[in-house]
């Protein structure tokens, strides 16, 4: 049974060759059409997309009543399988404790204790959650774990909800090992690692990840972070990295240098990490998560000066329990063009297709592609950043 989507008053397809030409640069970024129609298959794909008044027939119909439809939010940056609750630490950061990353050992311990049921109550209740403000897709990391067998349930309950997992044994030395950090890092890159790529290097970790920060004790200096990032790379995962997220340091670079896909915060740059972004343009994005700069008192990356310097920006949630405890895109995208000089349409287009890119998907509205969808209770994308804060988009079941 194939499906036409009717009374779409504008549709993001990002796919510039397929816009209607009409409004200014940010709707060719878009490919906007106004007035448009979709048909999509009874397996879910696109089969067909344009001008409503061109649309073929279809099995059935449904009338969307003017509303917009942008393609679904990609989160390609969340912290999901987690257990406990920090919310006493985000009030103390309000009042100025600063974030140094040893609240990690808080979720930690509360993570090990947790049940496999409760942790996987715990993740569908998030997902569900992203789902309802409009994600579809979402990458999902490890890393409140940190024993080998906790990791690898970590990985397998985020498998049960994503094939985008990330296996982030060096989020931070756990308690046990701070005195001996090597040791730490020998487990990471030796046992956890082959226990994790034991299946085949994809069966349970799409990509490697590690806090690399030099301004938290707790966390991996550059060399640390190398020897993490280059095993995961031999052992065939994606890398990505937490970089330059306190002060400035070596992440930034040694991402571009290694070619992650992703190297995200970016919050403390340099000029010589912006070179090495523009350098990596077409390999290494720089994801931004404006949510944490909210929810830690902290200043926000310049994306205007990323964007104009041509470096490709994604925008993600980094929903945890930590430095942002908020699974939305909306409030992202908001933050990013109230504070950090984003436009409309590039924020959509950061939390669309190139934080897709960062997983290795092309999320466009065309012919061939997977139906992932979102709906807003507004006629456009502008309305996203200016009804900040209001519910008004959701994913589209079909
Ligand atoms: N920086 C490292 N990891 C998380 C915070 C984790 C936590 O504090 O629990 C982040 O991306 O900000
Ligand atoms: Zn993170």
């Amino acid at each position: 049974m194939s499906l036409l989507l009717t009374g779409i008053a504008e549709l993001t397809t990002n796919d510039p060759s397929r816009g209607d030409g009409l409004g200014d640069p940010g709707d060719a970024l878009l490919g906007i059409v106004r007035d448009a129609a979709l048909v999509v298959s009874a397996d879910g794909v696109v089969e067909w997309v344009g001008p409503a008044r061109e649309a073929p027939d279809a099995d059935s119909r449904r009338d969307l009543g003017g509303r917009a439809v942008i393609p679904g939010f990609v989160d390609s940056h969340s912290h999901l399988v987690f257990a406990g609750d920090r919310s006493a630490e985000f009030a103390a950061r309000m009042t100025g404790t600063p974030y140094d990353g040893g609240g990690i050992a808080v979720s930690v311990a509360a993570t090990r204790a947790a049940s496999d049921d409760e942790l996987r109550a715990l993740v569908a209740a998030r997902v569900a959650e992203m789902r309802s403000q409009g994600t579809t897709t979402v990458e999902i990391k490890s890393g409140y774990g940190l024993t080998l067998e906790d990791e690898l349930r970590s990985l397998r309950i985020a498998r049960d909800f994503t094939p985008h997992t990330t296996f982030l044994g060096a989020h931070v030395v756990p308690r046990e090992y701070a005195s001996d950090r090597a040791a730490y890092v020998d487990l990471v890159t030796g046992p956890m690692l082959d226990a994790v790529v034991a299946d085949g290097p994809t069966s349970l970790a799409e990509s490697i990840d590690v806090f690399c920060e030099p301004h938290s004790a707790h966390a991996f200096d550059g060399d640390e972070a190398r020897a993490v990032l280059e095993a995961g790379r031999a052992a065939g995962l994606a890398i990505r990295v937490h970089g330059n997220q306190l002060g400035h340091g070596p992440g930034v670079r040694l991402a571009c240098e290694l070619g992650a896909r992703s190297v995200d915060h970016c919050t403390f740059l340099a000029d010589a990490d912006v070179e090495a972004l523009v350098a990596a343009r077409g390999t290494t994005v720089a994801t931004l998560l404006p949510g944490v700069e909210f929810s830690t008192r902290s200043p926000y990356p310049d994306a205007r000066a990323l964007i104009d310097a041509g470096v490709d920006v994604a925008l993600a949630s980094d929903c945890n329990p930590g430095t942002c405890y908020s699974s939305s895109i909306p409030f992202a995208i908001a933050l990013a063009v109230r504070e950090m000089g984003m436009t409309p349409a590039e924020a959509l287009h950061a939390a669309t297709a190139v934080s897709a890119r960062s997983l290795g998907l092309d999320r466009r509205i065309a012919p061939g592609q997977a139906a992932e969808l979102a709906v807003l209770d507004a006629p456009s994308h502008l309305h996203l950043a200016y009804r900040a804060g209001v519910p008004i988009v959701r994913a589209l079941d079909l």
